[in-house]
């Protein structure tokens, strides 16, 4: 099988010929841009290529400026609310201040989202890296806290609640270890759960089984047929970047990650070149940034805002104005979760970040702890206003 090829397929269409336009700058390589893309029906998507004879190297492209722009630690300069840097490090708090008249602290505004929530049924949805555990150098060593872990499980016991990660799901849920949530995987393209009941558009790729509660949980993988793909994708990266000190590759499934935040700064070319190089022969593939991380993942319209209105769906809380989706997240994927519910004007997303950004989340947070923080005042604060309403949404999760 010729992975490499654009087949005809029934999640896909990808307009390039093999070999020959080369893979453009796709809107996602600009930090939180949302232009660019056309989409069509279904799970459809179109990504712009470049023209040929377009100058097509990393730096041009904008792919090193991203990496530049991606995660800026505190003491850099910071540009505009997206990237690169004009403002000194002693500004940052002047710039941060008035950053939060526009995306207020969930903390400090915690009335106005108890008072949103007042007569409403809360579903959670929480992000991973950077919003539960702290960014560390090494991934595999990105632990949540014993204290954060409570809060979480504290949370579910309320609210519907679901992890969605860039990470694969089963590493998700091993870091995060509680059975009672739902978690969906590699950006929301393979999801754990609840049965619908409309299985009608049992088109999609489901495959059901019980979980470790023995509750009745459905697979929804819409990139599956991608596996293979993935896996050769990740030899190939494990294999050119290995002579990159500090370089690491992650298969997350559904996705393969190239970490880069280990590499010495003047490698990043490198790092940037290899991806590239790769993508050229994968057109049903695209690149998305993380936070010192690139992703290459399958070009469908699958993002982790589809997770979450899918998820919402299968627990029949989507479209209802007697329910208050949350999602916290601290990257540009989470973007898409805040977008879907900022359009949708159904709930709000809590941006996560200690720098000004710009961002289609309400409120914002600065850090894990401040998560916590918030997750705990939402407990109190039900706990104090009746807690009668248990987190198993209505009739759709089996016990
Ligand atoms: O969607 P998320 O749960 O936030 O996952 C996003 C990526 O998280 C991980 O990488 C990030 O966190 C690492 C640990 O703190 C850090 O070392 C790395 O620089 C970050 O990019 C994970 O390894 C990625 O695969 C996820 O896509």
């Amino acid at each position: 099988m010729d992975l490499k090829s654009s087949h005809a397929s029934p999640v896909l269409a990808d307009p390039t010929p093999v070999n020959k336009p080369r893979l453009g700058v796709h809107s996602s390589l600009l930090p939180y841009s949302q232009t660019g893309t056309t989409f069509s029906s279904g799970l459809y998507i179109s990504i712009p290529r470049k023209k040929p004879g377009m100058v097509d190297d990393v730096s041009s492209n904008g792919w090193l400026d991203a990496m530049l722009s991606s995660s800026p630690p505190r003491k850099k300069l910071i540009k505009d609310m997206n990237s690169d840097a004009v403002v000194a490090d002693e500004t940052v708090d002047h710039a941060y201040i008035s950053w939060m008249l526009k995306f207020p602290s969930a903390i400090n505004a915690f009335d106005q989202v108890t008072s949103a929530a007042k007569t409403k049924k809360i579903v959670m949805f929480l992000d991973y890296d950077g919003t539960l555990s702290p960014i560390v150098d090494d991934p595999d060593r990105a632990f949540m806290s014993d204290a954060m872990r409570s809060a979480v499980k504290s949370v579910a016991k309320y609210f519907p609640t679901a992890i969605i990660s860039g990470r694969s799901r089963d590493q998700v849920y091993k870091l995060v270890g509680l059975t009672e949530l739902y978690y969906a995987g590699s950006h929301g393209m393979d999801i754990m759960g609840p049965v619908r009941y409309d299985e009608a558009d049992n088109h999609l790729d489901y495959g059901s089984s019980s979980d470790k509660q023995g509750k009745e949980v459905k697979l929804f993988q819409p990139a599956r047929e991608f596996i293979p793909m993935i896996n050769e994708v990740f030899r190939t990266l494990v294999e050119s970047t290995k002579g990159i000190k500090g370089a690491k590759v992650e298969n997350h499934k559904f996705c393969a990650s190239v970490h880069y935040r280990n590499v010495d700064e003047k490698n990043w070319p490198i790092i940037a070149q290899c991806v590239h190089d790769l993508l050229k022969d994968y057109p049903r593939l695209r690149l998305t940034h993380g936070r010192k991380v690139l992703e290459v993942r399958p070009v469908i319209d699958w993002d982790k805002g589809k997770a979450v209105q899918h998820l919402l769906d299968s627990l029949g809380l989507s479209g209802r104005d007697d329910v208050l989706p949350i999602y916290i997240g601290d990257d540009r994927t989470d973007e898409d979760a805040f977008k879907v519910l900022r359009e949708g004007n159904q709930g709000f997303g809590i941006l996560v970040s200690p720098v000004p950004k710009e961002t289609q989340a309400f409120y914002s947070l600065r850090d894990p702890a401040e998560v916590m923080e918030f997750l705990n005042s939402l407990v109190n604060w039900k706990e104090l206003n009746g807690a009668e309403a248990a987190a198993v949404p209505d009739r759709k999760r089996a016990s």
